[in-house]
């Protein structure tokens, strides 16, 4: 792990208030919807695999959606999606665990949990069928404790990396599904260029997701021709900045991306 003061102003804020987080009262046992099969039978039906992420706002969002969080992941599901993912952090993106619960007993789809876990209490805060772990924000031997138990819960672990450094840290912690993340926790700058670098290494047993930074088809074509089992797509779908966009139509098009591929 490196230091915080490499980090954006934003993302220590953001560290600061998930290190004060509390856990939750019960250990959760989860019976997860499986990622990979999911992502099968998307290719099987000639979709794109995109996880469509619920994210009210951001640090780099330009507005808040205020809409239901349901109706959102409905509507992804509605276009396409081949798993939801959930902000649960409340005080930077204005997610919450309660929507998360409902937007999971709505769908179908396998819902990942998107929150700045740090101590192993705080798997317990919700059961989802996926839970983020981020490489960058954890001891090596803390990641390993955690996809462990996060494993022991149910839950299937996604362990986000941003270079080969953490690649290997990740798949040493025993990481099968890995997240490579396109923007820079440093700077919050995007470069899809970083998906690229990381992805030849990877293993190809691993389910391997393009996360962040992905906005139009073309995106979608780089990051598959790159390896991409799915794309983690968030900003593109969720529209901040036009509060009345249709989240069904702009996830369709990144799930058909390959369609015209003429
Ligand atoms: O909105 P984008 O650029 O499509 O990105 C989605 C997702 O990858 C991003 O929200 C994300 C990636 N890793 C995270 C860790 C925590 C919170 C958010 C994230």
């Amino acid at each position: 792990m490196e230091t915080d003061t490499d980090l954006a102003p934003a993302v220590e804020s953001i560290l600061e208030a998930a290190r004060e987080r509390p856990g939750g009262d019960e250990v959760v046992d989860v019976d997860a919807r499986s990622l990979p099969d999911a992502v099968a039978r998307a290719e099987a039906d000639g979709r794109v695999p995109v996880i469509a992420e619920v994210k009210p706002t951001s640090p780099t969002a330009d507005g808040t959606r205020d809409d239901d969080p349901v109706e959102l992941a409905e509507a992804m599901v509605e276009g396409g999606a081949t798993a939801i993912s959930v902000l649960t952090e409340p005080s930077h993106f204005g997610g919450s665990t309660e929507s998360l619960t409902r937007i999971r007993e709505a769908v179908d789809v396998p819902v990942l949990r998107k929150d700045f876990v740090l101590r192993e209490e705080q798997l317990d805060a919700v059961a989802a069928d996926l839970l983020l772990l981020i490489v960058r924000f954890l001891e090596p031997e803390t990641l390993a404790d955690l996809v462990a138990a996060a494993r022991e819960r149910g839950f299937q672990p996604l362990v986000e990396v941003h270079d080969r450094a953490e690649l290997e840290t990740a798949l040493e912690a025993g990481a099968e599904i890995i997240g490579v993340n396109n923007r820079d926790l440093a700077r919050l700058e995007v470069d899809l260029e970083t998906f690229e670098s990381v992805a030849p290494e990877v293993p190809d047993d691993v389910t391997l997701i393009a996360e962040s930074g992905v906005s139009s088809p073309a995106d979608v074509r780089q990051m598959r021709a790159a390896g991409a089992d799915a794309l983690l797509v968030g900003s593109a779908i969720m529209d901040h900045g036009a509060g009345d966009s249709d989240v069904t139509e702009n996830t369709r098009r990144l799930v058909e991306a390959e369609d015209d591929e003429t």
